[in-house]
């Protein structure tokens, strides 16, 4: 088995489009082979092999698309191929894992404990002697492999749409480590480090449609293209001991303190695509271009903007820029991003794009209404409204949507109390 410089865990889109993509315009990037590892499916690596790892990248302007072949992928391994992700983790050569492993893989206290109880059974698979599947019990396993084998200081850079996702997944790997092999902690603790990141790029999901643009184009005949949008940006905070591509190359900055740019992301593109997703679809829109054509939908965002707005710790007139650039991005009418992907796991989005603003308004003494119509709007959306629910954490939530005050006791208890917000959300479901 070939050395790689990085490893990957969720060969899905967004990375072939954002991490592939940076490492591949990074100078000396044939360096950093990396290794891709699919996070359940082994369909994507058996696809990707076939290609050698190289796929077309779409870059869909709102006029025309660009297409580049990347091939910064040397080899795709499926999920349960847990021998190469334990010699990966263990050599030297590797110097950092990427991980794009959706929302619902970080969090402990996921509506129900999803995760929390998918690594329980994960710690008793490892005291059994049996592979791990969560992505806390692979990582610890992997890191395992690493310390035994001395194969040095590591990064960890996941990238996923969580506040602090460096703290996050931290913290999963060091409980699932206490339970597992409480000896792994100050090794993990001396020799890992956790780098948060912010990262955006808009990318949908592909059609059979982008499969004929991208062979036009090019002439490759191309199972696995990705479509994406013209804009990009990663912010990283954090330290790579064993060394990093020049990701700089493609615009990704480092910084010492990501707080603000992750609250603008998160609050006003993901929090104003999870208002879409759910006010939209039970408006019969399909996708995000067609929800901002609305006026009643636009209307809906500019509330929930100018609300959650309070909470981005930037300058007035960066956020208004930010939210300006964001209608373009929102209204490229080329990119299908279709709101039943983006509603799917609202019980993992939802706490961390909307309930922040919810709780700070109501604790400054105000009603908001933009941020209470998302969550009227996922409620609706949770009681059969717009797109389907898709969304392994939210059985309690379905249980629990026809009452807002049993809803809220479980989503945020501290506001279930407040009389008027109940009632106001519940007025804001009809
Ligand atoms: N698509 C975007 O526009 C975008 C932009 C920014 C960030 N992201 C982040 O990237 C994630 C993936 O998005 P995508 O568009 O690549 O989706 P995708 O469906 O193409 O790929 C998802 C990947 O995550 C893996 N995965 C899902 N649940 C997992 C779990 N519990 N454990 C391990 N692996 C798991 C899947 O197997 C797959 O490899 C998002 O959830 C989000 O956090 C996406
Ligand atoms: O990818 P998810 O499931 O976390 O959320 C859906 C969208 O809000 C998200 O993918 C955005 O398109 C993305 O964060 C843009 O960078």
């Amino acid at each position: 088995m070939e050395a790689m410089r990085i490893v990957h865990l969720g060969l899905g889109n967004f990375f072939r489009a954002h991490q592939a993509w940076y490492t591949s315009v990074a100078p000396e990037s044939r360096d950093w082979p990396i290794a891709a590892f699919t996070g359940r499916s082994p369909e994507a690596a058996r696809q990707l092999n076939a290609q050698n790892g190289r796929y077309t990248l779409l870059v869909r302007g709102p006029e025309r698309d660009e297409a580049q072949i990347i091939g910064t992928v040397d080899t795709a391994y499926a999920a349960n191929d847990h021998q190469a992700w334990q010699a990966h983790l263990a050599s030297p050569r590797t110097a950092l894992v990427t991980l794009t492993v959706t929302e619902a893989a970080y969090l402990r206290e996921s509506g129900g404990g999803l995760a929390e109880s998918r690594a329980a059974a994960d710690v008793s698979a490892w005291l059994h002697g049996e592979p791990v599947r969560s992505v806390p019990g692979r990582l610890t396993a992997g890191l395992a492999e690493r310390r035994l084998s001395r194969g040095g200081p590591i990064a960890i850079v996941p990238c996923d749409n969580l506040p602090a996702n460096g703290e996050a997944v931290a913290r999963v790997v060091l409980d699932f480590a206490s339970l597992a092999e409480p000896a792994l902690v100050p090794w993990i603790r001396d020799n890992v480090s956790f780098v948060s990141t912010m990262v955006d790029r808009i990318t949908p999901r592909t059609t059979a449609g982008d499969l004929e643009a991208a062979a036009s184009l090019t002439g490759f005949d191309d199972a696995m293209p990705v479509v994406t949008e013209p804009f990009t940006e990663w912010v990283l905070d954090g330290v790579f001991p064993a060394g990093r591509p020049g990701w700089e190359a493609g615009g990704a900055r480092f910084v010492s303190d990501i707080t603000a740019h992750e609250q603008r992301k998160l609050l006003l593109l993901n929090g104003g695509h999870s208002l879409l997703a759910y006010a939209g679809s039970a408006r019969g829109h399909q996708t995000v271009a067609d929800a901002v054509a609305d006026p009643d939908c636009l209307a809906w965002l500019t509330q929930w903007w100018a609300e959650a707005s309070r909470y981005v710790p930037l300058p007035p007139d960066e956020i208004m820029a930010y939210r300006q650039a964001l209608l373009v991005r929102f209204s490229n009418g080329r990119i299908r991003h279709t709101l039943a992907q983006i509603a799917a796991d609202g019980s993992q989005k939802i706490p961390i794009r909307v309930v922040p603003v919810l709780r700070g308004e109501v604790r400054a003494g105000r009603l908001p209404v933009g941020a209470i119509r998302v969550l009227a709007s996922w409620i609706g959306h949770l009681r059969g409204a717009g797109a389907p629910v898709d969304d392994a954490g939210a059985a309690l939530f379905v249980e629990r949507a026809g009452n807002v005050r049993d809803l809220l006791a479980l989503l945020a208890p501290d506001l279930a109390t407040n009389e008027a917000l109940v009632a106001a959300i519940e007025e804001a479901t009809r």
